[in-house]
Formats: structure tokens, C-alpha cells, sequence
């Protein structure tokens, strides 16, 4: 890994294209493929000892994650979720609540959970139903328990770089970028997508380590003014196919945050991201697949940002024990 100003060694999870992956990207490939599953491997393990530590102090993590209705989008997100769990020894619960459910039983469901000292984390899986407003919920999980990083509070953190528990996604992205032989100070970024939990999130990240960043959104007239002068290239937007190689500077690093499901041509639904990546990987130094890329290190980030929380619970409630004594 890198230290905190991005300076130094390739981390773990740098794999080299293989012939067999060469072949699959196409001719003529530059990219070396970022090995996300490596990624995700690596912080598994860093949370699997701290979950031991926890739990001989009393303290074994619990994630508690909440859909409502019927949502494919989170599905898959959710048993990713529970196999790192179950492989990190930090017990799950995924809870599922009919589309009837209104805002107030869904709050004082999670009133109950932040009250609950069993309970140290909460993930509302996106996307609620239309009577339920994502924002009505971002203040819901206490600041302590919030390990998705939706809180104002969390995301608030960012921006005075004090990075506690930070949106999934977003760390993740910022994570793998970190992994590779890139001095972050100073390295021209461009981030396509300007959402609330990731693309404003990695901005105000990657200038916490000193980069420079130029944000595009569906406003932004030329993109590829912006992305071909970029070192760095993260996208997320939720369209297959939005970046090409011709967007890239030679060499550039990209990091495709999209997770877009379409039928290919024999009618099988498969898992796409925002890059053409035939031609990005032509011109790319660096890219990370989709599945494969980004996917697996955002559930090791919600993993280590339970594991993290759990921690934070413990030494709370010990200032606030040993304050009584
Ligand atoms: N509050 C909330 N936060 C989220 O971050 C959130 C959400 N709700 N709802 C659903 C979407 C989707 N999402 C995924 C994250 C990782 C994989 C993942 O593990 N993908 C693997 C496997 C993909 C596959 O098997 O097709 C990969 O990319 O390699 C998938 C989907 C997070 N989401």
C-alpha cells in the first residue's frame, strides 16, 4: 500500500493482464487489470484480526441491513454483503420490509437498532420506494453506527479530511487507486459523476490527498476536455459504454465505478460498468473490471467500516463507563 500522500509501492491487487485476459481485453492491450477481488482479499484479512480482537473484549461486531420491497439492484449487494461477513466473523442480519411499510415504523425501526447496543452497524439498502425519500433517512442512523457514510456527519468529515467512517463506494474507488505506483500529489484527477455518496465524495477524498480534480457531470459540455488530461479517471454514472479509449490519456489509470446489468446479444443478463473497456483497456495504464473491480472492495469497505464502528462504540461507551467510576 501507499503511505497517506499516495507516495510509493504497488499494493496487493495489481494483477498483470494474464495471456488469457489479454485475449479476453483485445489486442493490443496497454492496461495492466486492477485486481479488485485482490483488494478486497487483503482487507478482509486486516478485518478478520481486528473482529477477533473486538470480540475477546465482549464486543463482536453485528450488521444489521435494511431493504424495503422487492429490490433486485440490492440483492446482489446484500449477499455479497452477508458472504464477507460470515468470512470476516462479523454476524449479519438482513432484514426485508414490505413496500408498505411507511417512514415512520422504517424510523423507529432504526431508532430501535441505534438504541440496540447489539447492533453496530446499519446499512438502508438503496433503492426505498417513492413514499420513502432517501434524505428523510440520512440523519436516521446515529453518526456511530452509520457504516455506509450517509450521515451529514460522515460525509461532512470528508470535507474536514478526518475520515471516520466514509460512503462505501466511494473509499473503496479511492482505496484501489491508492494501491497503485501513482504519487497522488499533484496528479490531475478527473471524477465523471457528481452524486452525493460517490462522486463528490471521491473529489473531496482524492483533494484530501493533494490531487488535483476536475468534477464532470451532465452539464459539463466537453467530458473529454477534462478526461484526457486526467492521470486518473474514476466514473460514475450508471451508463455501459460512457467512457472510451478516446477519453483517456495514454497511460491514465481508470477506475470504473458503474454496475450496469444488460442483456447481451444471446439474451444473458451480465454485470457492465460505465467504461468501453476494449478500447479503454488499449489505452489505459490502469483499469479496473466490472464484475471484479470496485464491487468486491466496496463490501470490504462496509466490512472494515463495521468492524471500525464496532470499535467506536467500544471506546465510547468505555470513556463513558469510565467517566461514572
Ligand atoms: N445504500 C446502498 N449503498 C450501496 O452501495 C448500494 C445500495 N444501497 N444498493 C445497491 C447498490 C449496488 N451495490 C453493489 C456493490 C457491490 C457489488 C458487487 O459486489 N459486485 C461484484 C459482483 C457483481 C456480479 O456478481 O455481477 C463485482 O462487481 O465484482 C454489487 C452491487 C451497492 N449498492
Amino acid at each position: 500500500m501507499v503511505d497517506r500522500a499516495g507516495n510509493g509501492n504497488a499494493g496487493a491487487g495489481r494483477a498483470r493482464l494474464t495471456p488469457r485476459r489479454r485475449k479476453k481485453a483485445g489486442a493490443g492491450v496497454a492496461a495492466t487489470l486492477i485486481d479488485g477481488k485482490a483488494i478486497a482479499a487483503g482487507m478482509m484479512q486486516a478485518a478478520r484480526a481486528e473482529v477477533a480482537e473486538l470480540e475477546a473484549k465482549g464486543w463482536a461486531p453485528r450488521l444489521v441491513s435494511i431493504s424495503v420491497g422487492d429490490v433486485a439492484a440490492a440483492e446482489l449487494y446484500v449477499r455479497n454483503q452477508r458472504r464477507q461477513a460470515e468470512a470476516a466473523g462479523v454476524a449479519f442480519e438482513a432484514r426485508n420490509y414490505p413496500n408498505t411499510i411507511s417512514l415512520e415504523q422504517l424510523s423507529g425501526v432504526i431508532a430501535g437498532l441505534n438504541a440496540d447496543p447489539r447492533v453496530n452497524g446499519i446499512i438502508i439498502q438503496r433503492p426505498l420506494p417513492g413514499h420513502i425519500p432517501v434524505k428523510a433517512l440520512q440523519r436516521a442512523v446515529h453518526p456511530l453506527k452509520d457504516v455506509e457514510g450517509m450521515h451529514p456527519a460522515s460525509i461532512g468529515n470528508i470535507v474536514y479530511n478526518d475520515l471516520a467512517l466514509g460512503p462505501c463506494t466511494a473509499v473503496a474507488a479511492v482505496e484501489i487507486l491508492k494501491t497503485l505506483p501513482l504519487n497522488i500529489e499533484g496528479l490531475d484527477v478527473c471524477v465523471i459523476g457528481h452524486s452525493e455518496i460517490v462522486g463528490k465524495p471521491i473529489a473531496f477524498l482524492m483533494m484530501g490527498l493533494g490531487a488535483t480534480v476536475t468534477v464532470c457531470h451532465h452539464m459539463t459540455r466537453q467530458v473529454a476536455v477534462h478526461s484526457r488530461a486526467a492521470d486518473a479517471v474514476f466514473v460514475a454514472v450508471g451508463r455501459p459504454g460512457l467512457v472510451t479509449g478516446a477519453m483517456l490519456k495514454p497511460g491514465a489509470a481508470l477506475i470504473d465505478i458503474g454496475i450496469n446489468r444488460i442483456e447481451g446479444p444471446d439474451g444473458t443478463a451480465r454485470t457492465v460498468g460505465d467504461a468501453d473497456f476494449d478500447s479503454c483497456a488499449e489505452v489505459a495504464g490502469w483499469i479496473t473490471p466490472v464484475p471484479g473491480g470496485v464491487g468486491p472492495v466496496t463490501v470490504a469497505t462496509l466490512l472494515r467500516n463495521a468492524v471500525l464502528a464496532t470499535r467506536m462504540q467500544m471506546d465510547h461507551y468505555s470513556r463513558a463507563f469510565a467517566a461514572e467510576q
